[in-house]
């Protein structure tokens, strides 16, 4: 990707966190901090706003960076023995489609992300224009992200080879993640491996029927210890687009218990 591209990118993230944390963030809430480069800049306009409205606000993380970010950021951290539900949770993702259903995972963090959402009375989705799309894997095509046990991921790897082989196949072979700048697998907040699905079209094509159908699926799969697709999760989604503006879908109400 070149400089000009990437810049254009990164404003269309600030974009569209910045937007979404004035339309969502209250005087008095627990907020729950998402993780990536979007992330970044949603917690960016928390905290000014934190500061210039003498906002008093509870920040929960979804992983290491968050936490990071929340205290780098002088918010006020928290976890979720000590306060719960969450009122709002703003998070990135890496491909959200018509339905708002949404892969994460891509930068390794999902299992907390997912519990921080379940938590959470809100899940609102922030990305760049990029991040959009009609049906998941049209426009993200590293597979979707799986925490894995470390013991199980053979087993693991050897039904979801199955399954691909079934279908057709893939040409990219689904396989334990590994690390950049450091030697073998990239390992998870969590301490787990992180087995990048590739499911190609097949979502698409009805093999994998719908995104519920293959959560349900691979989460019946032991070894599997959380998925990054998130199912009918998301409230609403808000994508910066390269002109400047913020394209946001309609918020829904979901029946998630709260
Ligand atoms: O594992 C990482 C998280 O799920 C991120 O929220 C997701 O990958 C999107 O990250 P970014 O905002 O950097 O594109």
């Amino acid at each position: 990707m070149g400089d000009a591209q990437k810049s254009l990118l990164d404003k269309a993230k600030k974009l569209a966190a910045y937007q979404a944390v004035d339309d969502h963030v209250k005087d008095g809430q627990v907020l729950g901090i998402g993780s990536g480069t979007t992330a970044v800049y949603a917690v960016e306009r928390i905290a000014q706003r934190a500061r210039e409205e003498n906002l008093n606000l509870i920040c929960i993380p979804t992983s290491f960076q968050a936490k990071n970010l929340i205290i780098s950021n002088g918010l006020q951290l928290s976890e979720l023995d000590v306060h719960y539900p969450i009122d709002v949770t703003i998070d990135g993702c890496d491909e959200c489609d018509q339905d708002l259903n949404v892969i994460k995972g891509g930068g390794g963090c999902l299992l907390q992300e997912k519990i921080v959402a379940s938590a959470s009375k809100k899940l609102i989705i922030v990305g760049d224009f990029s991040k959009e799309s009609r049906y998941l894997g049209q426009t993200w095509k590293k597979g979707i992200p799986l925490e894995v046990a470390q013991m199980g991921a053979r087993v693991v790897l050897e039904k979801l080879q199955k399954f691909t082989d079934s279908v057709g196949g893939s040409v990219i072979p689904t396989k334990v993640r590994q690390a950049v700048n450091k030697m073998g697998p990239v390992i998870t907040d969590n301490g787990n491996f992180i087995v990048d699905f590739q499911f190609g079209d097949a979502m698409k094509t009805g093999e994998l029927h719908n995104a519920q159908s293959v959560e349900t699926w691979l989460k019946s799969i032991p070894g599997i210890l959380e998925t990054g697709l998130f199912v009918k999760m998301a409230n609403q989604a808000y994508f910066g687009q390269p002109d400047g503006t913020v394209k946001s879908t309609h918020e829904r109400i979901l029946k998630n218990g709260f």
